[in-house]
């Protein structure tokens, strides 16, 4: 596999010299919660953003390295594993060590348990070697993803100080870099000379906003997703008489699902932030999903591959209007067996009302957000029983006449969570961990590496780095007549907009894909050739149009029409385009009715 080396990244294509621009002072992306977050980081609250440029000649190329003090960095993965994060931790040990070779740097081993306990790792080039472009985070483990109590917080200042470190980088999505201000913003109070630095490394893909423009792991769990949908999507196909149900990760936003959907073209995506906007309740959520089977068993097909967000769930208001007083009872460290007797009574009646499996499920212990344990709730198993119930129904009301209804549930979460990263997800983690390098080295705190730029080639590519506040928004709660209080500030992982352009895409699709069973096969990663640069399609799509199947098709034909002559056999044709893309991608094209609008290649 190829990686990229310092050469390549733009701004940073000296090695260890920069030079750091700064630009506009920042107040946040919620104007509204400006004044909370304020008060809140009254010390690292309205920074500045910052650009790092290559060196002016000028200015000289900066300082030599004998006049670079060492620096000593700790770094912790504080969220969950996401693919290409050890590639952050192979960028800043470059970074580092070009700055200075006597530079010191610390993996805090299991998490932020690692750094609470001082328990640490020194990274080194022998370390490194058989982690570098490589999935998980077992190079130095994980643990629970909170910097938040006092007690933690004062831990994680005590190993900072014990350690001497210049800076803390730490790892991970909304939660933890929403702790790594907290943890900034204190250390600063406390004089502490540790400046705490967050990287966006997140499968989930909803860190995402006007500084971010994605998340390390976000490209290669959608395109691992992709394949393994495509895969069921044949399947389905082929056997005629089912229908996958299949949930992919993705808490308060359905990032993921959405872009396996553009990838893959399932025939149904029950979105989370569609729901919670109409407000469907379960029942309207499994009628919508039983026309579609009907419409489909119309045409004579009784399978299909639905997909749906681990979130969702909590998306249904009644089941999220469940989920919170289940979840202020944990807090209230009410015994489980007892919380189904001390919910409401219309919330005892849902709760009743669910399968057995769901209501075990949903009093599980909470996750460090407070929320549901999403990713052990079976929601399509859920959807799959009410789904199958509700047809049971039509049929014996004589509404539906197509055969029986069976199904067959996925979760495609931790098998993608485990993948080998992507070129992208590689290359973009490594030029975040030398971002961080170089702002500790400007002496910056509370800020979190930022990339702009990403859809274009590496070296077009702009370093910068935001700060956290700037990310910050507030949430409101109505409690009581008329009361609003503010929440905490913090940063929120970013839902799909419903008035962008991938989701209005998917919109203009939605029928086809119900109808047509016009599914696409991605294929598996390509690490090199044609296809190993492609991006998230929603990083792209802003500037370009979506290159739809037959447009990719055309593209491909011009590149072969050199060798296959109009009218040739299908064989021959099959054969050329066959070295470029995958031969069930191209058969399914030819056997779509589209295939039609390409006249001079018409396949008799
Ligand atoms: O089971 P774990 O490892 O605690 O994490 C599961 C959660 O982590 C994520 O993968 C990433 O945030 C979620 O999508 C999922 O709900």
């Amino acid at each position: 596999r190829s990686w990229i080396n310092d050469a390549e990244i733009c701004c940073l294509s000296q090695g260890a010299t920069v030079r750091v621009e700064y630009g506009d002072a920042t107040t946040t992306i919620d104007p509204t919660g400006a004044h909370a977050v304020a008060q809140a980081f009254p010390r690292t609250y309205g920074q500045r953003l910052v650009t790092f440029l290559a060196p002016d000649d000028t200015a000289g190329a900066g300082k030599a390295v004998d006049e670079r003090p060492p620096i000593r960095v700790g770094v912790v993965f504080s969220g969950r594993q996401s693919p290409g994060g050890h590639n952050v931790v192979w960028g800043l040990h470059d970074a580092l060590k070009a700055y200075n070779p006597h530079s010191i740097l610390y993996g805090f081993i299991g998490g932020t348990e690692g750094l609470f306990a001082n328990k640490t790792l020194e990274i080194t080039d022998d370390v490194l070697a058989s982690y570098k472009n490589q999935g998980g985070f077992d190079l130095l483990g994980r643990s629970i993803d909170q910097i938040r109590s006092s007690k933690q917080v004062s831990a994680a200042m005590t190993t900072c100080q014990n350690l001497n470190l210049d800076g803390l980088v730490i790892v991970g999505g909304v939660t933890s870099n929403s702790d790594a201000a907290q943890l900034a913003e204190t250390l600063v109070q406390k004089n502490c000379k540790t400046k705490v630095v967050g990287v966006p490394v997140s499968l989930n893909g909803d860190l995402k906003n006007q500084f971010v423009e994605t998340t390390v792991g976000f490209d290669t769990v959608c395109k691992v997703n992709s394949q393994l949908i495509s895969n069921v999507c044949l399947d389905a196909i082929s056997a005629g008489k089912y229908y996958y149900f299949v949930r992919l990760m993705g808490r308060k936003a359905s990032h993921v699902a959405l872009e396996c959907a553009l990838q893959s073209h399932p025939n149904m995506l029950i979105m989370g932030e569609e729901v919670a906007l109409s407000k469907l309740t379960l029942m309207e959520v499994i009628n919508k999903i039983c026309d579609g089977v009907q419409a489909r068993a119309e045409l004579g097909k009784h399978h299909g591959v639905l997909l749906i967000p681990e979130g969702l769930i909590e998306s249904i208001p009644e089941m999220y209007a469940l989920i919170q007083e289940i979840s202020i009872l944990h807090n209230n460290n009410v015994p489980v067996t007892e919380i189904p007797t001390q919910v409401s009574p219309w919330a005892a009646a849902l709760f009743q009302f669910l399968p057995p499996f769901i209501r075990r499920e949903l009093l599980l212990h909470q996750e460090s957000d407070n929320s549901a344990q999403l990713s052990q709730i079976d929601t399509e198993q859920l959807l799959a029983h009410l789904v199958e119930a509700e047809m049971i129904k039509r049929t014996k009301e004589g509404r539906y006449k197509g055969k029986k209804f069976s199904s067959v549930c996925h979760f495609f979460g931790y098998q993608a969570r485990g993948s080998l990263p992507s070129n992208f997800d590689c290359d973009y983690a490594y030029v975040l961990g030398h971002i961080s390098l170089h702002m500790i080295a400007a002496g910056l705190t509370g800020y979190m590496a930022t990339v702009a730029n990403l859809k274009d080639p590496v070296h077009k590519w702009r370093c910068a780095a935001a700060p956290l506040t700037a990310m910050m928004s507030v949430r409101r709660h109505l409690r009581g007549p008329g009361a609003i209080p503010i929440g905490k500030p913090a940063i929120h992982p970013s839902p799909i907009d419903l008035k962008g352009k991938a989701y209005e895409l998917l919109r203009e699709k939605a029928s086809s894909f119900l109808l047509d069973d016009f599914y696409r096969t991605p294929g598996g990663i390509q690490f090199e050739g044609p296809g190993s640069d492609a991006k998230p399609i929603t990083l792209t799509i802003e500037d370009q149009d979506y290159m739809g199947d037959i447009e990719m098709l055309k593209l491909y034909l011009d590149k072969v029409k050199t060798i296959v002559k109009p009218g040739c056999s299908r064989d021959t044709l099959k054969a050329a385009i066959s070295s470029m893309i995958s031969v069930t991608h191209v058969l399914t094209v030819m056997s779509h009715p589209l295939n039609a609008e390409l006249p001079l290649y018409h396949f008799n």
